[in-house]
């Protein structure tokens, strides 16, 4: 057997030399544990296992290092092959140095890797470790106000009560404990990228940076750089210095892979292999890094629809759909509009401008349109009738008609058809109703010229309005 540090034992630690030292570990080391290529437990001296409260050392063997002791980072030894040849280690209530060492074999494959703990009584070098300590909490102090200018939203601020939204939280609050890839599904507008940062704030990777990505907004020929970066001189005219791509910016963190329906096939190969090798290679360089991500993707098409005619990979797919959730839309959580506008008129009002309120005349009226733009083009509606209304501490009726998107306001109304003729009252209500709707919005929702050019008093406006929104035939969930 060759000396360890010999000049002919290129691969440092083998296999062969830790089984020798293995006997001499158990007696002498205060504490020493090996592991597999896949961080799992394989061999603990009776020792350490003492320390960890098992009496029977055996019963560790084949378990996840990182499930035993949290703080392990073994995983990075065997990943990287790189060794932690100082590190300080907190267990439970202790403090322990330790040093780790990636094993190879013959052929200088990593096939695991060993810890020694090196010091188990730290009291004398109590004020070092206190000062360690409060440099740790520095940092992640420092790391969590850092993510926050990454992510605006947390879970209560998806509002909604109704039991599509109540369990769309509560599947959000199950992704966040889950390091496992979520996939987003839903229409435009319906809070997908709130729910990703919400996930994300709410996972042990709050400290760590979200990257957000909208696939379909970044040209076709700039995405692969956009994801892996680009090494330096890497095409003509290309940057002098590196530039990181999304994947390394997140590293330790969440990418948000937003509208990810939209990436090109050459990419989609790409990105499945960075997740399943967990490592990506900058554009014109041959050395690859390793990245620790976690996905999170959304989209508002139909993936099942995409991949069963071949424009979106399936065993991409398998790798993002392992959490799926599925986002309503605004049209089947109508209950949700009142609350929804209490938390987007006090979102409003936040920009300085006066909180406004809004009747159960023009809520009613709301839960009647169709919604197509989701709770984005609820915002933006509200926005518009606080901008035009004559008062705009209250929002009415006759502030929503001219914002809402023509003719959908009264669509839901089922009116029977025969031979293609309507009853001539349902004719006339349309015809009364669009006649409003075009002099409101003529006039900026100004009531009382309204009522002029439709030739009628205000109280008579007042009372149509009423009974606008008073039509009984809504669709609640
Ligand atoms: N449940 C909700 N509660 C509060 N606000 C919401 C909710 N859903 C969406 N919003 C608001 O609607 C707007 C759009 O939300 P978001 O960008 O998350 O939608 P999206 O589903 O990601 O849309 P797209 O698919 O178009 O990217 C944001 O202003 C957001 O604050």
């Amino acid at each position: 057997m060759e000396p360890v540090f010999s000049n002919n034992n290129a691969n440092g630690l083998t296999t062969e030399i830790v089984d020798t030292l293995i006997p001499l570990f158990e007696e002498t080391s205060a504490g020493a544990i090996a592991v597999d290529c896949e961080a799992r437990i394989t061999w603990i001296n009776r020792f350490y296992a003492h320390v960890l409260g098992v009496s029977d050392p055996a019963a560790l063997i084949g378990k996840p290092i990182i499930e035993i002791i949290p703080a392990s980072r073994m995983h990075e030894v065997v990943r990287t092959g790189v060794p932690i040849l100082l590190d300080i280690m907190e267990l439970r209530d202790l403090h322990l140095v330790v040093t780790r060492l990636p094993v190879h074999d013959a052929r200088g494959e990593v096939t695991g890797a060993v810890a020694f703990v090196l010091f188990d009584d730290l009291q004398p070098l109590t004020p070092l470790i206190a000062k360690y300590r409060r440099l740790q909490q520095e940092l992640s102090a420092a790391r969590r106000a850092l993510a926050r200018r990454t992510t605006r939203y947390d879970l209560s601020d998806f509002v909604g009560a109704s039991p599509g939204a109540l369990e769309v939280k509560r599947r959000a609050r199950l992704a966040a404990r889950r390091n496992v890839p979520v996939l987003l599904l839903g229409e435009t507008g319906t809070g997908k990228e709130v729910l990703a940062q919400a996930i994300h704030a709410a996972s042990p990777r709050a400290d760590r940076p979200f990257v957000g990505v909208n696939v379909a907004a970044v040209p076709e020929n700039l995405l692969e750089a956009e994801f892996f970066g680009v090494s330096p001189g890497a095409y003509t005219g290309a940057d002098k210095r590196t530039r990181e791509g999304k994947f390394q910016l997140a590293d330790g963190g969440t990418l948000f892979l937003d509208e990810v329906g939209d990436m090109p096939l050459p990419l989609q190969a790409k990105i499945l292999r960075a997740l399943q090798e967990r490592e990506v290679e900058p554009l014109g360089s041959n050395a690859v890094k390793a990245v620790d991500v976690r996905v999170i993707a959304a989209t508002s098409r139909d993936l099942d629809a995409m991949v069963a005619e071949g424009s979106f990979r399936s065993d991409l797919y398998y790798r993002l759909n392992v959490l799926q959730i599925h986002v309503p839309p605004l049209r089947e959580r109508l209950n949700d509009i009142g609350v929804l506008c209490e938390a987007l008129l006090e979102e409003l009002a936040a920009g300085g401008e006066i909180r406004a309120d809004i009747t159960p005349e023009a809520l009613q009226l709301l839960s009647r349109h169709h919604w197509p733009g989701n709770v984005r083009e609820l915002r933006n509606v509200l926005e518009q009738a606080i901008t035009l209304a004559e008062d705009p501490s209250y929002i009415d009726i006759a502030d929503l008609l001219p914002v809402l998107p023509n003719n959908t306001w009264h669509s839901e109304r089922p009116v029977i058809i025969e031979n293609g003729i309507q009853p001539l009252s349902a004719v006339l209500a349309e015809a009364e109703q669009a006649a409003i709707h075009n002099a409101l919005r003529l006039t900026g929702g100004n009531k009382s010229q309204a009522a002029r050019l439709l030739g009628i008093s205000r109280s008579v406006l007042y009372e149509k309005l009423r009974k606008v929104s008073e039509t009984p035939d809504i669709c609640l969930e």
